[in-house]
């Protein structure tokens, strides 16, 4: 079972994107509060949960998660702080209705609205600079062998933190593998978790910083990840927090040290 007496809690963040309405998503997240008073993965420290709604959600959203530790956080981030940005929302904002992270890099961001490494590392840098933490997601765009994923991946993950410090969660989500039937393997996922993990023990200014998969996670993928990655990036397969119950059933032992 995971994780050992030495692991880091198991980190769990769902985003819910734009599936779900306002009650829906209000709905879904009672479920998951009972959840997590309940389940001992929780309630021991073993696993940690965090949730990204959209944004009219965050306020109700954390009312009815965070007195139960799902922490919360936005799935996007303006690149500036405040002033003319129609439509964008800023981090200190995101900071005072007490976000803890911010999304930023996903494939569908990069795919539907145009956005370049320079955005997501402005983002990255926005989120920081309000001591929010980033969910910086990476991952290479066509399926490939597990080696050139690991080197695409760690090159786009350096790029992006280029002259930034602090925590972050890496959130490695390989795109052919996003919306898709079946996640990446777990070979795969080894290999590109291990590689930026290793790439993120060399950088003192990134202490505390988790990797976590993204791309079609579900049941059973934590258990035969084997503790390769710090934790999952939850899409559809958490719209029944059934499957979240599954997943957090995965991970038993008490756990000593914090992530992100
Ligand atoms: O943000 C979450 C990821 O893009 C994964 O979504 P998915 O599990 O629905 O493929």
């Amino acid at each position: 079972m995971m994780p050992g007496p030495t692991r880091p809690p198991v980190l769990l963040g769902v985003s819910l994107k734009m599936y779900f309405g306002h009650h829906e998503t209000l709905n879904w997240a009672r479920r998951i509060a009972v959840l997590a008073a309940g389940h001992p993965a929780v309630t021991s420290g073993a696993a940690r949960l965090f949730v990204l709604p959209s944004f009219p959600a965050l306020v109700p959203a954390a009312g009815i998660l965070a007195p139960y530790g799902v922490a919360l956080g936005a799935q996007d981030i303006a690149t500036e702080d405040t002033g003319p940005y129609t439509g964008e929302v800023g981090g200190p904002a995101l900071k005072e209705i007490g976000c803890h992270y911010a999304e930023v890099g996903h494939a569908e961001r990069r795919r539907l609205y145009g956005e370049g490494d320079t955005v997501v590392a402005a983002k990255t840098a926005a989120a920081l600079r309000n001591r929010l933490t980033p969910v910086l997601c990476v991952g290479e765009r066509d399926r490939g062998t597990p080696g050139e994923a690991a080197a695409r991946t760690v090159a786009e993950a350096a790029r992006l933190l280029d002259g930034l410090d602090g925590t972050v969660v890496l959130a490695y989500e390989p795109q052919w593998a996003i919306g898709a039937p079946e996640p990446a393997s777990a070979e795969h996922i080894a290999a590109v978790c291990g590689a930026l993990r290793t790439w993120l023990d060399d950088r003192p200014r990134h202490a505390g910083s988790a990797v976590i998969y993204g791309g079609s996670a579900g049941p059973g993928l934590l258990t035969r990840l084997a503790g390769s990655a710090d934790g999952l990036f939850l899409g559809r397969f958490a719209h029944d927090p059934a499957n979240v119950g599954a997943i957090l059933d995965e991970i038993r032992s008490p756990a000593p040290a914090a992530v992100a």
